[in-house]
């Protein structure tokens, strides 16, 4: 079994055995239930991507393409419109969190990143001295969520860090810090999403990439999910142990990788896929 799937099968056994329920949650069901979940505080893990542990399961398929594609729209197109979402990419499970009629998720993610240029900051930063030990992307900004209702953003803070490997080569490691996961459906979203970020600027400077950090504040389980759960912990993982890899040369720049550029290898989830009632 996979780093991934044994500490997946354990999130799941210690959510439903010790997690507790929140009492006030604010989403709500298609039906217009409240969505309440099982879940645990302070959940931490460490991928070292450069011995081949990745964060993503087998036990059902995950979308990496749209995953992938749904990183670009943030972090390359920087924008929020749904509109790029859906007609450049094909992607359209943000549909459900527009804000009003305005065909966006407000001033929130792509358009934060763009607001405070980020992007550029962040490379110029690691350009100029990759030591430099400030390198954050941070999507918390009040400011923005004065501006406009919306969702607020869940994996909000990114920090990259380079050290030298022992074989003499740059390794770029990365740390996600995200409030709140739902767990069954975006967990390896979220996880692989970043890693694709982390590859992304590690080819731009020719890097490797090192370790992955991956901290949540709140992981939960909906209670509309438990069957899902149950299903998940009876499935038998694939031996295989997939990688994601960035086929581009290395030195490519940032904003020149396409979706198409990555590839998922020795991936082969357990079917069928499980279907979920999202809490919006
Ligand atoms: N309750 C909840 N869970 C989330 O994961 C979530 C939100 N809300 N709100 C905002 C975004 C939207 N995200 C989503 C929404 C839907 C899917 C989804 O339907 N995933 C399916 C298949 C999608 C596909 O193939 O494109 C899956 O099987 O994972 C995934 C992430 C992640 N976020
Ligand atoms: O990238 C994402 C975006 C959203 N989620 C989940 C986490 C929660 O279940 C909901 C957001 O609800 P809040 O009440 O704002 O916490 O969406 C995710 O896991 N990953």
């Amino acid at each position: 079994m996979t780093y991934a799937d044994t500490l997946f099968k354990e999130n799941i056994e210690n959510i439903l055995t010790n997690g507790v329920f929140s009492e006030q949650a604010r989403p709500k069901y298609k039906d217009g239930k409240t969505a309440n979940s099982k879940y645990i505080t302070g959940n931490f893990a460490t991928y070292d991507l450069e011995k081949g542990q990745f964060p993503i399961t087998s036990l059902r398929p995950i979308p990496i393409k749209s995953a992938i594609k749904e990183l670009l729209w943030i972090y390359q197109d920087q924008t929020s419109s749904l509109k790029v979402l859906k007609e450049k990419y094909g992607v359209n499970y943000w549909d459900e969190w527009e804000v009003g009629t305005t065909g966006t998720i407000g001033q929130r993610y792509g358009a934060t990143v763009k607001k405070y240029d980020i992007i550029t900051k962040l490379l110029a930063g690691l350009e100029k001295n990759p030591w430099n030990r400030r390198n954050i992307i941070n999507l918390w900004q009040y400011e923005d969520f004065e501006a406009t209702k919306g969702l607020l953003p869940c994996a909000f803070q990114t920090m990259f860090e380079v050290r030298r490997g022992e074989s003499g080569a740059l390794y770029l490691d990365a740390t996600l810090i995200q409030r709140s996961n739902d767990m069954l459906v975006a967990h390896h979203i979220n996880a692989m999403q970043y890693v694709a970020l982390q590859l992304m600027i590690a080819k731009h400077f020719s890097w490797q990439v090192g370790k992955f950090f991956y901290f949540i504040n709140n992981l939960h389980i909906y209670d509309n999910q438990f069957e899902q759960a149950q299903e998940l912990l009876h499935r038998t993982p694939s031996k295989k142990e997939p990688r994601l890899i960035l086929n581009v040369p290395d030195g490519t720049n940032f904003f020149d990788i396409k979706a198409e550029d990555f590839e998922l290898v020795d991936y082969e989830p357990v079917r069928p896929q499980l279907k979920f009632d999202l809490a919006i």
